[in-house]
């Protein structure tokens, strides 16, 4: 973790719709993957980025690396427009500029490929220097992950998993990008070489002065590695919070039940009960997109969307979120769990769905 500087992508108003599988473009089949998304990462930070499954995390780490166009709003890399250039032009910003670890190095990796190969190929793409310079490049990139020169040649089914993501890694850095994402990279692993890769893109990011995106459902990790925590709800980001505040600096409900319900993080209680299901990404509810499930909605959560509102994260650095009814600061969380318990007992949660 290093000092917030240089912006190096800014994502603005940003929204990604997709046909939902087997649908047409009625309203009814479109999947609201990523609604109004404005963001901004600075050199050298790291930004976490945290929800349940299907909330829209993997299209904004797409959409960052220029692999899934917005379908509307502004993605820009070292403060240029990335949709506005041509492909060739997109290509070569993009790609000098954002590395991705994927989660499943086995996927990810052209598995016809010798590591040496798969380590020239984006120089080789981006004509980086002259032939013995890329090689000498490539002898470097090994060494910067730590893999030995032996496995230069063999292909990555011949590599452990946890060599394979070395091998991704090192990729994602051949062209000296300044913003890495790393998607789940550890999720796929196991357990035993979880914290090696953790500590190697940790260690990397210090040395290199990186900027990363860090998605993980692993949210006690989140914490540790992050300056700040996205939280994201139904395509929507809901919170912003300094990861040092967390989990007591955060004030969206959401974000709060998210948290209580990892453990270890404080004293072991319940987590705080949410009604129901997360609706569905087709239909999302009308105003604040968390008020079908959250104990604390009203009419007014129904009505409007809440404005992205500055919070105080208790003094920890800039936080905001969208939310009528924040939680208070210095609430616990098991006040929280008898809050929730007592409201969602004695209130109808606003379950109706809107937006035919
Ligand atoms: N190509 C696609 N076509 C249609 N729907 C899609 C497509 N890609 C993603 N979606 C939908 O968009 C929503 C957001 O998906 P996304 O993969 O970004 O979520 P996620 O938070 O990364 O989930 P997970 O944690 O399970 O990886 C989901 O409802 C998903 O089903």
């Amino acid at each position: 973790m290093s000092s917030v500087t240089t912006p190096v992508v800014e994502l603005r108003d940003v929204h990604v719709v997709h046909r939902a599988r087997g649908g047409g473009w009625f309203d009814r089949d479109r999947v609201h993957a990523l609604t109004g998304a404005d963001l901004t990462i600075a050199a050298g930070e790291t930004v976490g980025v945290v929800g349940e499954s299907g909330c829209g995390k993997s299209t904004m780490a797409k959409v960052l690396v220029g692999l899934q166009q917005p379908t509307s709003g502004e993605v820009r890399i070292d403060g240029h427009d990335v949709w506005t250039m041509t492909a060739a032009e997109r290509r070569h910003h993009i790609g000098a500029g954002v590395g991705m670890v994927f989660q499943d190095p086995s996927t990810s990796l052209n598995r016809r490929m010798p590591v040496r190969q798969i380590l020239r190929d984006p120089l080789d793409v981006h004509r980086r220097g002259s032939g013995a310079e890329r090689d000498s490049r490539v002898r470097e990139l090994m060494q910067l992950v730590g893999l030995p020169d032996s496995v230069a040649d063999a292909l990555p089914s011949q590599l452990s998993g946890g060599q394979r993501q070395r091998v991704a890694i090192a990729r994602a850095l051949a062209l000296e990008p300044g913003l890495l994402i790393a998607d789940e990279p550890t999720s796929a692993l196991d357990v035993s070489v979880r914290a090696q890769i953790l500590n190697l893109l940790l260690d990397l990011q210090e040395r290199l002065g990186l900027a990363m995106v860090f998605v993980s459902h692993d949210i006690q990790t989140v914490r540790r590695v992050s300056d700040r925590i996205v939280t994201m709800y139904l395509g929507r980001l809901v919170e912003i919070t300094p990861a040092r505040s967390m989990p007591e600096g955060a004030q969206h409900p959401y974000t709060r039940a998210l948290f209580s319900a990892t453990p270890g993080l404080l004293a072991p209680i319940d987590p705080i009960p949410l009604v129901g299901p997360v609706p569905s990404a087709t239909r999302p509810p009308s105003g604040c997109p968390f008020r079908t499930r959250c104990w604390k909605a009203t009419e007014v959560c129904a009505e409007t969307l809440p404005e992205l509102t500055p919070g105080t994260a208790n003094g920890h650095g800039p936080h905001a979120f969208r939310c009528h009814h924040p939680v208070p600061l210095g609430t616990s969380d098991a006040e929280l769990v008898e809050l929730a318990r007592r409201e969602t007992r004695t209130t109808t949660p606003l379950h109706v769905e809107e937006k035919p």
